[in-house]
């Protein structure tokens, strides 16, 4: 079967949140300036996540944003969903039969400090010892105690833009907390970061400020529609951020982190990634380098060398 893009049309699912609907109106620009003439049907699918209010973890963790929107896809009720890379659990927690079909350029990577308005300019180092620090992200809370010890991790949930008006009004349960910036432009929050992290100390997700378009594995037509929108660059980068935590059998509560780059060239690619300790002890790094035409290979190897290491052991540790 050919796929003729200009006489079908694409069914895609999107979360309905704020964030999610930013994400999606950029990608149907980039859809209907390519496809002028398909038609582009955007249907929103509430998540499990998005409804349940309590831990994460209680739901299926990660999952729980992305397993409706699975469901409508492998049914043939969409053809097509959009998510946030980092937002989607790894190959092992996921049902088969799933591709991505287009990686859009990915954005800002790094995580931020969010203080609640009106509070004085303030870093993590110059806050005052026991201020709780809101996250949910086991990454997040653990790099916050490695390179924190004396500030507190405390559990937040709700979408991006309620925990900022839940900070603001003092209801969410944290004295500052902590967001990625690429989520806070979204929100046309970005100016609420008061302290911006080093990605190569303060490691992001893993697919951190990349957006995915997916569809059926089997549906070649929507993926031969989706391919040319994609940005090879960062089409590299996140495959060699997926090999690693693969290889390492990352889950989302799992509190590891692979953060690639290319050189300007766009031949090599470097993967900086870390295996934390949930209880606080010293992370486990390693950076490694190689040919972006690998980008798995690069991984998988930086990978290897974090179970060289010794990262085995914390990667089963549970706080
Ligand atoms: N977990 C929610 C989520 N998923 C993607 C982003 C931000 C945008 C991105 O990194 O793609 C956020 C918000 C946050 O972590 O603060």
């Amino acid at each position: 079967m050919t796929a003729s893009p200009s006489t079908r049309s694409l069914r895609l699912g999107t979360r309905p949140s704020p964030m999610a609907m930013e994400q999606t109106d950029r990608f149907a620009h980039a859809f209907r300036t390519r496809y002028p003439h398909v038609p582009l049907d955007i249907v929103t699918i509430t998540s499990e996540g998005d409804q349940h209010r309590g831990p994460l973890a209680q739901i299926g963790g990660k999952g729980a944003f992305t397993r409706r929107a699975d469901e409508h896809l492998l049914n043939g009720s969409v053809a097509a969903t959009i998510a946030c890379a980092k937002d989607l659990p790894g190959p092992h927690d996921r049902k088969p039969g799933i591709s991505t079909g287009a990686v859009l350029p990915r954005e800002d990577v790094r995580d931020a400090l969010v203080l609640p308005a009106g509070h004085p300019p303030a870093t993590l180092a110059s806050l005052p010892p026991r201020t709780r620090v809101g996250t949910s992200a086991p990454r997040r809370a653990a790099l916050l105690k490695a390179l924190h010890p004396k500030l507190i991790a405390v559990p937040i949930r709700g979408n991006a833009d309620s925990r900022l008006r839940d900070l603001d009004s003092g209801v969410l349960g944290a004295d500052v907390m902590i967001a990625a910036l690429a989520g806070l432009r979204r929100l046309n929050l970005a100016d609420r970061a008061a302290e911006i992290f080093d990605p190569t100390v303060w490691l992001p997700a893993s697919g951190a400020g990349i957006v995915v378009i997916e569809h059926r594995t089997d549906d070649h037509a929507t993926g031969n529609v989706l391919a040319p929108l994609t940005h090879s660059a960062t089409r590299i980068l996140l495959n060699a951020e997926r090999a690693t935590l693969a290889a390492l059998h990352g889950n989302c509560l799992t509190a590891a982190s692979a953060y690639a780059t290319l050189n300007p060239a766009a031949d090599f690619v470097t993967v900086h990634a870390v295996v934390l300790d949930p209880e606080g002890g010293t992370p486990i790094r390693t950076t490694t380098t190689g040919h972006a035409d690998y980008p798995d290979a690069v991984g998988q190897l930086a990978a290897q060398q974090l179970l060289d290491a010794g990262a085995a052991h914390l990667l089963g540790a549970r706080p």
